[in-house]
């Protein structure tokens, strides 16, 4: 049989995966802005497969240093640091980790819109610091007669549509085409649901085409009741605009697990008070992390079994071989 397949990763993957990836392949970890001559020269002829940790950079000029790469197995559901596109044009297959995330990135935006509408951080500080004694925290805002927008009703958008029912509110959604079995009333611009909602949360892909959409316009529609949440990516928030919109009270505030410049969070936005931040947790259990990897694996085992990849990005089809 033929040689175990040699995979490059750029950065550590979880150990069971790494465990996992050793006992089927030869693992070669070069650092995610490995120098491209050197590996031309070296490696990079031999390299099969990517194991991509989360947000590792993969370009063209990678791609192009690795004149025998096959696939890219990304763990994440987002792939938005991947030239999804270049691999294509280059007959390379990028598989992602969808679903196995799915319902423990919803539990966290629920999270983070209750944290965020009841102050639940700060409501804690106040009882750690010992000023409970001293007097009950402030009453803060309501959930109750909110209406709900979600931008990007995928996988995660309809799994937190599916919870937010539960919760008596009203839901209203955007997305690129309208979702045509659900109920939730649509609209076609976000501009349009932002006016149409007080709550917006986000869950739509990062990338070059949704890149600052929210902005200062779509906050203010938002209004001086408005809240927003963000466990999708960075990138969609016009990050500036919004600073601004929660110190000027345009919005009343905001709960974000991702961030343009991860892990960098801006000092402007530690500094405001109506705000919830948590270091990109989404889908950050041990039980949904082992899906993810076991997925990671399992894709590279069936591709270099002949069996095509699992979970191909759409960008990246499989119809089932050569
Ligand atoms: O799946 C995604 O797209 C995520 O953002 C997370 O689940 C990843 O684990 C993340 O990429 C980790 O940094």
């Amino acid at each position: 049989s033929r040689d175990p397949a040699d995979i490059l990763m750029l950065k550590p993957m979880p150990p069971a995966v790494m465990d996992a990836l050793g006992a089927q392949f030869t693992l070669h970890q070069v650092g995610s802005a490995p120098d491209l001559a050197t590996l031309q020269a070296g490696l990079g002829p031999r390299i099969r497969g990517i194991a991509a940790a989360a947000q590792s950079p993969i370009d063209g000029p990678l791609m192009d240093a690795l004149p025998k790469l096959e696939i890219v197995a990304s763990l994440g559901v987002g792939y938005d640091t991947i030239d999804a596109q270049g691999a294509r044009a280059r007959g390379i297959v990028v598989t992602h980790t969808p679903d196995v995330l799915t319902d423990e990135v919803a539990d966290i935006a629920l999270g983070l819109l209750l944290a965020t509408v009841r102050d639940l951080p700060a409501a804690e500080r106040h009882l750690r610091a010992g000023l409970w004694p001293k007097g009950s925290y402030p009453l803060t805002a309501t959930l109750r007669g909110r209406t709900i927008g979600i931008l990007g009703l995928g996988r995660i958008g309809r799994a937190i549509a599916r919870r937010l029912e539960g919760f008596g509110v009203g839901i209203a959604y955007h997305n690129r085409t309208r979702v045509p079995d659900v109920a939730y009333a649509y609209h076609p611009s976000l501009i349009e649901l932002a006016r149409a909602v007080d709550t917006l949360m986000i869950a739509a892909p990062g990338g070059p085409g949704t890149a600052g959409i929210v902005d200062a316009a779509v906050l203010a529609a938002l209004g001086p009741e408005g809240i927003l949440v963000n466990i999708a990516r960075g990138s969609l928030i016009d990050e500036p605009a919004l600073i601004a919109a929660l110190r000027n009270r345009t919005i009343l505030g905001a709960g974000l697990d991702v961030f343009a410049n991860e892990p960098h969070v801006p000092e402007a936005l530690l500094a405001l008070d109506r705000v919830v931040l948590l270091p990109h947790v989404g889908s950050a259990s041990v039980h949904t992390r082992a899906a993810m990897g076991g997925l990671v694996v399992d894709n590279l085992i069936s591709w270099f079994a002949g069996k095509g990849p699992l979970t191909p990005v759409p960008e990246t089809p499989w119809s089932g071989g050569p």
